[in-house]
């Protein structure tokens, strides 16, 4: 199967927009942040988004968003942390395109994330608990959606993309 695009999921912190903009470049691909164009599209950042709407609205939004950036070829896409939330982003991502999930254990994602205030789920008394939480759940979604698993943690991020490279040349996806 021919998989032009290149979908990047894993949580909060796992460097999906750092390294999705590295691999961009070097592949000569489009880099689209979902997160980023849902802001673009709103006039709105996601905080204001999760104050107004709820993290629901943001959902609805943001399923939206995937749904019209996954039918795009020759992009990597840096997907938000929750998209696995939703069903249908599931769907989408798996069947059309390449999916690396970028894994980090918790400890390695409450230090990337630690003094970030644009992520509204993780502004609580403990987000760190929150973080543990969310990968208990989500975890098995990016595992079962994923082509490629990349370990991230101790790995700079030129070493996280050339691995992704690595990868889809081997299997002849770029
Ligand atoms: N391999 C890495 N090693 C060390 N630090 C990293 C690595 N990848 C990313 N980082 C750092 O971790 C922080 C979070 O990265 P980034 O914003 O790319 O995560 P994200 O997956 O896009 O998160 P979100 O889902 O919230 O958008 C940044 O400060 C980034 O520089
Ligand atoms: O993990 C999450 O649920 C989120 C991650 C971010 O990328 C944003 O999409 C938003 O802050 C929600
Ligand atoms: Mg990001």
């Amino acid at each position: 199967m021919h998989k032009e695009s290149i979908f990047l999921v894993g949580p909060m912190g796992a460097g999906k927009s750092t390294v999705g903009k590295l691999l961009a470049e070097k592949l000569h691909y489009q880099f689209v942040d979902s997160d980023h164009e849902i802001e673009a599209k709103t006039g709105a950042t996601i905080p204001m988004i999760f104050d107004i709407e709820g993290e629901q609205g943001f959902r609805n939004r943001e399923a939206l968003m995937i749904d019209e950036l996954s039918l795009k070829s020759e992009v990597v896409l840096a997907t938000g942390g929750g998209v696995v939330e939703t069903e249908s982003n599931r769907q989408h991502l798996r069947t059309r395109g390449f999916v690396v999930y970028l894994k980090s254990p918790v400890e390695a994602l409450i230090q990337r994330t630690r003094h970030d205030r644009n992520r509204p789920l993780l502004q609580t008394g403990n987000p760190a608990q929150v973080l543990k939480d969310l990968m208990e759940r989500r975890e098995p979604w990016y595992l079962e959606m994923a082509d490629l698993v990349i370990e991230t943690q101790q790995v700079p991020v030129h070493r996280v993309v050339k691995q992704i490279i690595d990868r889809l040349e081997s299997e002849k996806i770029v």
